[in-house]
């Protein structure tokens, strides 16, 4: 008998240390590594030359034959106009929501008076140049848009470019409903390139031949790229940080579920699939004490997955080693579990719900109750939708306005100050053997004892 239900880890009774989970827990992070080895030569071929390298690569994955990577201005118009007006409606919902929680996660300004005259300050100051990845292989992704562009525009990014595989069936252009969303947020760079190639052609930039031969820039480099992907995005991104700066690894989505014997399996069932669906190295995970939930859910899973649309995908993602139900003896345990798991998104289904998610550390976005499904944050709760993936979760946060914005100490102290903390300076500078830095405030009062 075929069975669509992830594999069973049972914890219940087990001593559970951080080695112990990590050891137990599914885990798709080492596709990410493995999948360096592929891109690295991508990324080093876009670096050495430019479009030609472009044009091979879509060539190669997507099928198309790229004319120019540039998306002329008149197409995204087109899509816009063509736009249904029910995703329009949508589409607008979703900005203004994500514009008021981004506006809100500004940070303030700060002048702090260390000393009498002495002025530490603390500038926010946004980055010059961003590249925003929008997925576009399997499924198409509208909303990472909004998602990436909003963050971008509200922290004041000057220069935003936007890209997306380019698509056969769309004349090699993105898909319409990805430029439409452009549009509708006044983004004026849109290029019709995806996978690794694209981050590569983010973070060293793009050189080309215009109509007479002459060699022109294509696309400049950027100074970040944010942007959720698959595990070849993924996986460019980590290549390219430090040339730039990146938001997280945002690459194949994990739904971990924490619940106990009060959730709804129908509630639970769905969550997972919804996840799964994305990519068959998606990963979905439910947390339980219930066995009678856990059964509930895997046959729940049984009769929905044939059906859906893309059960293919949803059974590889759910039977995937990523995948799993892990029994635990009580809620505080299955706290430990997810904490230990970081998921990217982390529902909890629990009595009491807003407790226990209070407790949770490690997660990229947490959904409380029975009423904050993972798919409304997908598109319109007004949080954002590109988030940690892989156990990245226990050292990154998700996508927002800090992504593009750097803070900048600005130090201003008088004479007087600084003449009042010389002596200690000097003492500091000579315990690190480092005597020229005393030196270098001594001399600011010539006369004074050193
Ligand atoms: N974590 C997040 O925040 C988040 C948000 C949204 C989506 N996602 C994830 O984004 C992903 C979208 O994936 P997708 O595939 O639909 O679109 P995608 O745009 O990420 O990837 C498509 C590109 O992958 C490249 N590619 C495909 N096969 C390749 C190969 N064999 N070798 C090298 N490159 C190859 C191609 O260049 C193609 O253009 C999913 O995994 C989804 O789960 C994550
Ligand atoms: N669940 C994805 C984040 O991992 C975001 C998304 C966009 N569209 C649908 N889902
Ligand atoms: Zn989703």
């Amino acid at each position: 008998m075929t069975t669509f239900a992830p594999r069973r880890i049972d914890l219940r009774g087990r001593r559970l240390d951080a080695r112990v989970l990590r050891g137990v827990l599914p885990r798709a992070d080492v596709d990410v590594s493995a999948t360096l080895t592929t891109v690295a030569p991508i990324c080093e071929d876009v670096r050495a030359r430019g479009v030609d390298a472009l044009r091979e690569y879509t060539a190669r994955f997507d099928g198309v034959d790229l004319d120019d990577v540039r998306v002329p201005r008149e197409a995204r118009r087109r899509a816009l106009a063509d736009l249904d007006q029910q995703v329009r409606a949508a589409l607008e919902e979703s900005i203004a929501r994500a514009r008021r929680v981004h506006t809100a996660q500004l940070p303030t300004e700060l002048q702090t008076e260390a000393a009498a005259g002495g002025r530490v300050g603390q500038r926010w100051v946004p980055v010059g140049r961003v590249g925003l990845y929008v997925p576009g292989g399997r499924a198409v992704y509208p909303s990472s848009v909004i998602m990436n562009v909003v963050p971008a525009q509200i922290a004041g990014v000057a220069s935003i470019a936007v890209t997306s595989p380019a698509q056969k069936d769309f004349g090699g252009l993105p898909h319409p409903t990805i430029l439409a969303a452009c549009e509708l947020l006044g983004v004026e760079e849109v290029l019709a390139v995806g996978g690794a190639q694209a981050v590569a052609m983010f973070a060293y930039g793009v050189l080309g031949r215009d109509a007479d031969g002459a060699e022109e820039t294509v696309v400049d480099p950027v100074d970040v790229i944010t942007g959720p992907g698959n595990v070849f995005v993924a996986a460019a991104k980590r290549y390219v940080q430090g040339t730039v700066g990146i938001d997280s690894e945002a690459g194949p989505t994990e739904i971990a579920v924490l619940a106990d014997d009060g959730a709804d399996p129908d509630h639970v069932a769905a969550d997972l699939i919804s996840q799964a669906e994305h990519d068959p190295l998606a990963a979905a995970v439910l947390v339980t004490d219930s066995s009678a939930l856990a059964d509930a859910v895997d046959a729940r899973l049984e009769v929905r997955v044939p059906a859906a649309k893309h059960a293919d995908r949803i059974a590889e993602a759910l039977r995937g080693r990523q995948s799993a139900v892990v029994l635990v003896d009580d809620v505080e345990a299955g706290v430990q579990v997810v904490d230990a798991y970081a998921a990217e998104h982390l529902e909890i289904q629990t009595r009491d719900a807003a407790a226990v998610a209070a407790r949770i550390r490690n997660a990229g976005a947490v959904f409380v109750g029975a009423h904050s499904p993972v798919s409304l944050g997908d598109y319109c709760a007004g949080s954002n939708h590109v988030l940690p993936t892989g156990g990245t979760a226990a050292h990154s946060g998700g996508l927002g306005v800090h992504a593009f914005l750097r803070g900048i100490q600005v130090i201003d102290y008088d004479e007087t100050a600084l003449r009042e903390v010389a002596d200690h300076v000097v003492a500091l500078a000579e315990s690190e053997d480092l005597p020229a830095h005393g030196q270098a405030v001594v001399a600011r009062f010539p006369g004074a004892d050193a």
